[in-house]
């Protein structure tokens, strides 16, 4: 008889994204992105962190002060990253990813042709960002729902 334990297909891509999460140097938010298009074939994966050359030991993970002095002027977020990683169109897919999407990432996301957020973490709900990021997907039609590990807890825009 074949083990009933097993990861359901969503617990499996969220899982891929948490982990991917564990890679970013950031020292408060971890965020990870797992992009899986209609075959259930991962196609990209992404994290928080600096853009290449930029050194994590020396670029400022602080996050108040003068701009130029804190990461929000440098990191790439893990939905962009994971965009930018794909060696395939993302066009159609559903993006897996720790954290709900800020305002840009959801441009980027809207115009890469992303269909679906499923996202764990809304710890920014509320926020002009969050507001903005809503208003939006709304627009576009993009569906995005909450999954707590095995548990959908929130659907907007379905099918
Ligand atoms: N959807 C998101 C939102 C944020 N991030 C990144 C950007 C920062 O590295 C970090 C947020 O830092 P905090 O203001 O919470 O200290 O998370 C992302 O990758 N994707
Ligand atoms: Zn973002």
């Amino acid at each position: 008889m074949k083990r009933s334990e097993y990861l359901s297909w969503e617990e499996y891509f969220m899982g891929v994204a948490s982990l991917s999460a564990q890679r970013s140097k950031d020292p408060n938010t971890q965020v990870g992105a797992c992009i899986v298009n209609d075959e259930k074939r991962i196609i990209s994966i992404g994290y928080n962190g600096f853009p290449r050359g930029a050194s994590d030991d020396t670029f400022p993970w602080e996050k108040e002060g003068g701009v130029v002095d804190t990461k929000y002027a440098y990191v790439v977020h893990a939905e962009a990253n994971a965009i930018l990683n794909a060696r395939t169109t993302v066009s159609g897919s559903t993006v897996y990813v720790t954290l709900f999407p800020c305002h840009e990432c959801t441009k980027l996301i809207i115009q890469s042709g992303i269909k679906e957020i499923v996202y764990a973490s809304n710890k920014y709900k509320n926020t002009e960002s969050h507001k903005a990021a809503l208003k939006m997907l709304d627009a576009a039609g993009v569906k995005y729902r909450q999954m707590e590990f095995g548990e959908i807890i929130y659907v907007k825009n379905p099918k």
